[in-house]
């Protein structure tokens, strides 16, 4: 019988960014509707639910915690979701975070609340990882040929630079999942142009193992994405019915 403590993971939902590229007058992307919900509750379902997540904190921006509060206040406290305000960049909200847990997580997943569509499969997988190798973030091989554009004169049309040699190139997605103690660290030492958390880690020099997702798990970063989102989430077979009856995408692990 093992003695290892099963380890116990801290849920960080970023959702403090301006959303300038989805450039929503009325929303900002974490709050815009999604299949009749937000989609940060989309992605925060993903978590709350499980029974090695102990905590979820949800970072908004300062100004939108009024708002925030209204629409939401009375779900969260049932959700035990707690809430914290972020700051100008992804690290001070990734920090603000880190700011808020509590004792019980020996590891911490920070997942943008821009991806409500993160399979449960996926993050098993990568919790998984990340409690047997210190660090690990979902990641998907890039599929497409990457060109780098020359900086282009004022207004004028963007052209090819060069190819990027594609081999061993992959997205980095989130969660990104890290060994509580080597993610403190890794912020102490933080700059200001860092844009995900396994930079920080890979500073230091330490491993980050990428473990594989899909491209379904994308970003809502412009408007045409929630529509994507929309597709994905509505295409996704609902898991196991109460009745029990056979669900004819049980076995489709793409899916989950
Ligand atoms: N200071 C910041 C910047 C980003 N994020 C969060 O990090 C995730 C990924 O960031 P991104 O897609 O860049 O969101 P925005 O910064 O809002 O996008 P934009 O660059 O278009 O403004 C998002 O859930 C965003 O809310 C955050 O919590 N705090
Ligand atoms: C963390 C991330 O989603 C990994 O691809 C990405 O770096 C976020 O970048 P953004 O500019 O904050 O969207």
């Amino acid at each position: 019988m093992s003695d290892t403590p099963k380890p116990r993971f801290a849920v960080i939902l970023v959702a403090a960014g301006r959303s300038e590229r989805f450039a929503d007058a009325n929303y900002k992307k974490p709050f815009a509707p999604l299949c009749d919900r937000a989609v940060w509750l989309h992605s925060a379902e993903r978590f709350m639910e499980r029974d090695d997540v102990c905590q979820v904190v949800v970072v908004i921006a300062e100004e939108d915690r009024e708002d925030f509060q209204r629409r939401f206040g009375p779900n969260l406290a049932f959700m035990s979701v707690e809430v914290c305000v972020g700051g100008a960049n992804r690290g001070d909200s990734v920090r603000a975070g880190l700011a808020k847990l509590t004792d019980g997580a020996t590891h911490v997943a920070v997942h943008d609340a821009a991806r409500p569509c993160v399979a449960d499969k996926e993050i098993d997988a990568v919790f998984a990882a990340a409690s047997r190798d210190g660090a690990a973030i979902l990641a998907a091989r890039v599929a497409d040929t990457i060109k780098r554009a020359k900086a282009p004169a004022d207004g004028g049309k963007p052209s090819i630079e060069e190819t990027v040699p594609r081999d061993g190139l992959w997205a980095a997605q989130t969660p990104q999942v890290f060994c509580r103690k080597l993610l403190e660290r890794a912020h102490e030492a933080a700059g200001e142009g860092e844009t995900d958390d396994a930079q920080l880690i890979e500073r230091l020099g330490e491993p980050v193992t990428l473990v594989e997702g899909s491209p379904m798990n994308l970003k809502i970063t412009k408007r045409m994405d929630l529509k994507l989102a929309e597709l994905i989430l509505k295409a996704r077979p609902p898991k196991d019915p109460a009745g029990g009856f056979a669900n004819p995408f049980a076995g489709d692990d793409m899916w989950r």
